[in-house]
């Protein structure tokens, strides 16, 4: 399978902060890459730099099936077809539930007029079942239901790749099972995902392959259950003493 993401020893820093360092990674076609690490690892921060908002990276290379973009600005990113969510929720809280996913469509579904646009936004309702609260204001959702809209209205971009920044964050124990499930089905389709998550039984039950940073590094890479089990990745989380009993 070909690498529809590539990333080549990209750093980033904050004054004397060290944010990302030296950070090389890929992403398959149709993979779901986990990516896990402590608090402060810099996983928000990686994803930041990927989407350009507000920052690019300080050096490295960047490359989206094969095209160098580094120098991208973030629209130009969203057009080559990676967009995100994000940890909290930020859809458009005074908005209602189908005007935000109509303000995410891209011009060519209302070249058919709003009316046509209307409809697909719709399907992407119906899709995470949203239909029914179409005309309530976001901000009058359940969180389970605005982490769903979130989700929506990044595929209502038409993304090839999807990175979502802790998708479970906040949600009960059944919700973060049918998170689970929601994810694997927008991957079904052969779209690329990246997850930043804490909740690690989702990672394992998601990722085809996981990361871990950790201060900015890549610490681990390879399968789930290997990676949540290398006593490097257990004393990150938890310390030595841990890491050696
Ligand atoms: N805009 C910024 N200015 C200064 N420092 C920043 C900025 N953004 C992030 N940092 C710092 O960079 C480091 C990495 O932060 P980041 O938010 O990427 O970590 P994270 O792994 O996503 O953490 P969490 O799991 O808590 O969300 C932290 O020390 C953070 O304080």
């Amino acid at each position: 399978m070909s690498d529809i993401l590539a990333v080549d020893g990209i750093s980033k820093s904050f004054g004397a902060l060290k944010a990302i360092r030296n950070l090389s990674f890929s992403l398959k076609q149709s993979e779901v890459l986990g990516i896990a690490g402590p608090n402060g690892s810099g996983k928000s921060t990686l994803f930041n730099i990927l989407t350009k908002i507000p920052f690019g990276p300080d050096s490295g290379e960047i490359r989206i099936a094969g095209d160098v973009v580094t120098e991208y600005g973030p629209r130009q990113i969203v057009e080559k077809g990676l967009v995100r969510s994000f940890q909290t929720e930020t859809d458009f809280e005074t908005l209602s539930v189908i005007e935000n996913v109509l303000v995410s469509l891209p011009d060519r579904d209302f070249a058919k007029g709003e009316a046509a646009a209307r409809k697909r936004a719709m399907e992407f309702l119906d899709s995470f079942d949203l239909a029914a609260q179409k005309d309530r204001p976001a901000s009058e959702i359940g969180v389970y239901d605005r982490k769903k809209l979130m989700i929506a209205t990044a595929l209502a971009c038409r993304p090839k790749i999807l990175l979502l920044d802790e998708p479970a964050a906040g949600l009960s124990r059944p919700e973060v099972a049918e998170m689970i499930q929601l994810i694997r089905r927008v991957n079904e389709d052969g779209l690329s995902v990246i997850v930043i998550e804490h909740i690690i039984s989702l990672l394992v039950s998601v990722s085809n392959r996981l990361i871990v940073l950790n201060f900015g590094e890549l610490l681990a890479e390879g399968a789930p259950d290997d990676v949540i089990s290398d006593p490097r990745v257990i004393e990150a989380y938890l310390g030595p003493a841990a890491a050696n009993g």
